[in-house]
Parts: structure tokens; C-alpha cells; sequence
């Protein structure tokens, strides 16, 4: 595992977000480490998911700060957010059902339907790129296939691969285990580890407590829309808060 950098890469403050009557994000003040994999774990409907949303630009808070790399970015729309370095993947898998795998990865950094003609040099540096990260994620056999004829857990590595496409500095990944079968899963995890020995800051939002105690560096836990507890995996594992926030004991 990395050292914990002293460097931040994102960090909100005082984060608040209201739907109606229901408070999903309680003032949460978190900063996530450079170079580190860090997982937000909570149980359901403690606002990880709002989080993100905040944090990438999805949706606006209605309170507080975010920050990437010491730019405040509240607010700002999710592709200047991307183009900042901060990349993310959905809970419900966003790609193209009836595209195939390769121009799934492709539309990630041009229009879909853009005829390469006049952009000849960047399409094939494009294309060797998108090639290149379908292989890493080892699904370079599926480029031709249609991503709805893809099993669930491919789709996700195919969402990641189009994710990477824009090269991320901090990856955020919403629930990358869910649905997915343990062999797959074992890819998932290890490319995490690849992918940020390489450099890559990960966030990981996730339910598998395997899959968070063997990938991740630091781990802050929410609990009705705030940090309840933060620190390694041997820390957490017997944190008495989160104990009482997941069974309620
Ligand atoms: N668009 C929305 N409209 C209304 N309520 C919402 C909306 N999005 C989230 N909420 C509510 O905000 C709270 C936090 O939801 P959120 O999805 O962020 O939690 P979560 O920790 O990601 O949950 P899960 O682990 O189940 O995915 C919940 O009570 C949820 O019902």
C-alpha cells in the first residue's frame, strides 16, 4: 500500500444538499490523499452517491465547498470538471447500448458520429489509445461487440475503460462490485491497485467490504450525510460508530 501523501487531491467542506425534506448531505467536510485508494463506504442512503454527484457536477449543493487539487470547482458543469482530472463512473453503468465496445470508448473524447476523415492523425491516435485500454482491461476481444450483448460486469470495465480514455488523475468509482462476478471482480481490484501504483488517485464508493478492505489506503465512512469515521481498513474494521451505523448496534 502507498504512503499516505500529504497532498490533497478532493476535499469538500461543510457539503450540504437537501431533496425536498430529506437531508442527504449533512455539512460533510472529507479530504481525500494524492496517490492514494480511498473508499466512502455507509449504508444505504447515507449520500455517497450525492457526494459524488456534488463533487463531480452533477448536482449543485445547496452549501459548501469543493476543492480538487486546491481549485474550487463548486458548482463548475462535469466537463470542466473532467478536464480538470477528476474522471467517474455510475452506479447503473452509463454506455451506449448499441454501440460497440471501441466506439463506446471512443465517443468518451469525441462526438458520437464524427467522421474521423477530417481528423485522420487524432483519430488513430484515438483509436490506439481506445484499443489500448480495452486490452488492459481485458476485454480487447469484445471491441466489435454491441455493449448490450456485454454481461453486466464487462459493461463496467468498458465504462472504466472510457473513463481512463480522458486520463484521469482521481477516478471516481460508484459501487464498481455491484452485479459483478467474483472472477471479474478480482480484475476490478487488482487493476485499482495497477492503475494507482501508476499514479491514480482512486475514490471508491462500494458496498463489497472485501473488495474495500483488500484495494483501499484510507477509508471515510458516512453515516446520515457526514463522516462518521475515517482511517485505514485494520482501523475501520472495528470502528465502534461503524459497527452501530451499519448494524445499528
Ligand atoms: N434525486 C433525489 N431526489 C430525492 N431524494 C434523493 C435524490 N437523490 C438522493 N435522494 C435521497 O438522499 C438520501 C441519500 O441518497 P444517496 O443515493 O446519496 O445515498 P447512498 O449512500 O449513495 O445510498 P446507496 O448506498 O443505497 O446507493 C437518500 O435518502 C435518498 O433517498
Amino acid at each position: 500500500m502507498s504512503e499516505r501523501s500529504e497532498v490533497p487531491s478532493l476535499a469538500t467542506d461543510g457539503l450540504t444538499k437537501a431533496f425536498g425534506g430529506v437531508v442527504a448531505l449533512d455539512g460533510a467536510t472529507v479530504e481525500f490523499r494524492h496517490g492514494q485508494v480511498n473508499a466512502l463506504i455507509g449504508p444505504n442512503g447515507s449520500g455517497k452517491t450525492t457526494f459524488f454527484n456534488c463533487v463531480t457536477g452533477m448536482i449543485r449543493p445547496d452549501g459548501g465547498q469543493v476543492t480538487y487539487q486546491g481549485r474550487d470547482i463548486t458548482g463548475a458543469a462535469p466537463h470542466r470538471i473532467v478536464r480538470a482530472g477528476l474522471g467517474r463512473t455510475f452506479q447503473l453503468c452509463r454506455v451506449f447500448p448499441r454501440m460497440t465496445a471501441l466506439d463506446n470508448v471512443l465517443a468518451a473524447v469525441r462526438p458520437v458520429g464524427l467522421t474521423g476523415l477530417l481528423r485522420g492523425a487524432h483519430v488513430r491516435a484515438d483509436l490506439d489509445r481506445a484499443r489500448g485500454w480495452l486490452t488492459r482491461l481485458g476485454i480487447e476481444h469484445l471491441a466489435d461487440v454491441e455493449a448490450r450483448n456485454m454481461s453486466w460486469g464487462q459493461q463496467k470495465l468498458l465504462e472504466l475503460a472510457g473513463v481512463l480514455m480522458s486520463d484521469p488523475e482521481t477516478v471516481l468509482l460508484d459501487e464498481p462490485a455491484g452485479g459483478v462476478n467474483p472472477a471479474l471482480l478480482d480484475r476490478i481490484g487488482t487493476l485499482v491497485r495497477e492503475l494507482n501504483a501508476e499514479g491514480r488517485t482512486f475514490v471508491i464508493v462500494e458496498h463489497n467490504m472485501d473488495l474495500v478492505m483488500s484495494v483501499s489506503d484510507h477509508i471515510v465512512v458516512f453515516d446520515r450525510g457526514r463522516p462518521i469515521a475515517e482511517g485505514p481498513p485494520s482501523l475501520i474494521r472495528s470502528d465502534e460508530r461503524v459497527l452501530g451505523a451499519y448494524l445499528g448496534v
